[in-house]
């Protein structure tokens, strides 16, 4: 097992009808500025319900955080930030909002031009506005860890920060707010977990055994209950478990002490930014080629991966990880994210494009031994199409 050092400060207040908490959990002097997304949020009550636990405390609101969130639109609410005199930020949404917070509560404490954070990877960050999270939607991990991700519209960059300033405080997660998410973003929930584990876990072995089950753990949880939590009307235990399981995927847990690829993700950044995709069907794509493409790297714990996750004895080693990429396909495909490049209209004209990008952005060397270079990349991408 490698050294490694675990935090992990963020509350979790977990169930139904978890919403009025807010009143614990937020100091009774605070001026709040409640951070939310598209019009969900108010159509479904939450807001109304977020409102109400506030009670006599200063807030005020900002909306139209998008997917994907924009440098552009956060710049707009560290004025309000400003404006307003806040002291503490609440996100209610999804990972976007979440993310898009992270990035106001540091860039209201930031001396200079913020995109600074984006271009230091949150190094530059010393401080940040205390925030919590109401999660309304299952997938990144974000309500209890300490990345975000920015889209700067301008330059067509999408680029990750990451710093112990921007932990949750706490984080609200009721299940049952999942029940009006679409069935395309509950899909892409399952897949952006499922790969979140796969990034930290399918990589080569250290002996960490732990970490390993865990990991391993949460993928046949995801596979278990995958297609029940896309399936109508909504079932409240199997959602429970969708959340609880994003969460612990992206948490820090599974991944202290073990090394971890994200190639997948930063290739994937350029199919969101370029070509609009949404960030799992990026995910959905590219995993199976960029397992396909690695697997002698990855061979032993592609192997570990087809025996304990999907239950592969019989055959060669090869035709046993073919089998595993193909059944990772096939589960994705079944909860309806659909896994070539060409379903999504993209192309072989367009990946010249998505590797200058990746050049652009400094993408030459990725993955657990940073030997994912452009031309690997350029291979994915072709095995993608
Ligand atoms: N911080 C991290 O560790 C991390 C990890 C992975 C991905 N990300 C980033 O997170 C973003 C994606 O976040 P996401 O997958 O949570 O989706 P999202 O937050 O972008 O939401 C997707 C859509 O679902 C809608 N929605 C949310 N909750 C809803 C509800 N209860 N009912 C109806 N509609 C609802 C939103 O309005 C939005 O239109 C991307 O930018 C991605 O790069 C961050």
């Amino acid at each position: 097992m490698l050294n490694f050092q675990f935090h992990n400060p963020t509350r979790i207040v977990f169930g139904k009808d978890t919403v009025p908490a807010l009143d614990e959990l937020i100091p009774g002097d605070a001026r709040v500025l409640i951070l939310y997304g598209g019009q969900s949020a108010e159509r479904t009550g939450t807001l109304a319900e977020v409102r109400k636990a506030l009670g006599d405390r200063a807030h005020y609101e900002f909306g139209g955080i998008e997917p994907n969130p924009s440098f552009e639109t956060l710049t707009q609410a560290v004025e309000q930030v400003r404006f307003h005199n806040i002291d503490y930020l609440l996100a209610v949404g999804g990972g976007s909002v979440i993310d898009g917070t992270k990035f106001v509560a540091a860039a209201a404490k930031f001396v200079g031009d913020s995109w600074q954070i984006l271009e230091t990877v949150g190094g530059a960050v010393r401080d940040a506005l205390p925030f919590g999270a109401v999660l309304t939607l299952s997938a990144t991990g974000s309500e209890m860890n300490f990345n975000a991700v920015v889209t700067r519209k301008a330059t067509q960059t999408k680029a990750l920060f990451a710093s112990p300033h921007v932990f949750p405080q706490f984080s609200i997660l009721d299940p049952s707010k999942t029940f009006t998410v679409p069935a395309r973003q509950l899909a892409n929930g399952v897949v952006d977990a499922f790969t979140h584990v796969v990034e930290q876990y399918l990589t080569y072995p250290v002996d960490a055994r732990v970490q390993d089950r865990f990991a391993e753990g949460l993928l046949q949880t995801l596979i278990e209950i995958g297609p029940t939590v896309v399936s109508q009307p909504p079932d409240y235990q199997s959602r429970a478990n969708m959340m609880w399981a994003a969460t612990m995927a992206l948490n820090g847990l599974i991944g202290a002490g073990v090394p971890q690829d994200w190639a997948t993700h930063l290739v994937g950044h350029e199919l969101t930014v370029l070509h609009g995709l949404d960030h799992a069907q990026t995910l959905a794509i590219l995993l199976p080629s960029m397992l396909d493409a690695r697997r002698d790297g990855k061979r032993a714990k592609l192997l570990q991966y087809a025996e304990r996750v999907w239950h592969i004895t019989a055959d060669s080693e090869d035709e046993r990880i073919d089998l595993a990429i193909e059944k990772t396909r096939a589960f994705f495909e079944d909860l309806g994210v659909k896994t070539r490049l060409s379903d999504y209209g993209i192309q072989a004209e367009a990946i010249d494009g998505l590797v200058e990008q990746l050049g652009l952005h400094g993408m030459t060397r990725l993955g657990e031994r940073q030997d994912v270079t452009l031309e690997v990349s350029r291979t994915v991408l072709e095995a993608s199409l």
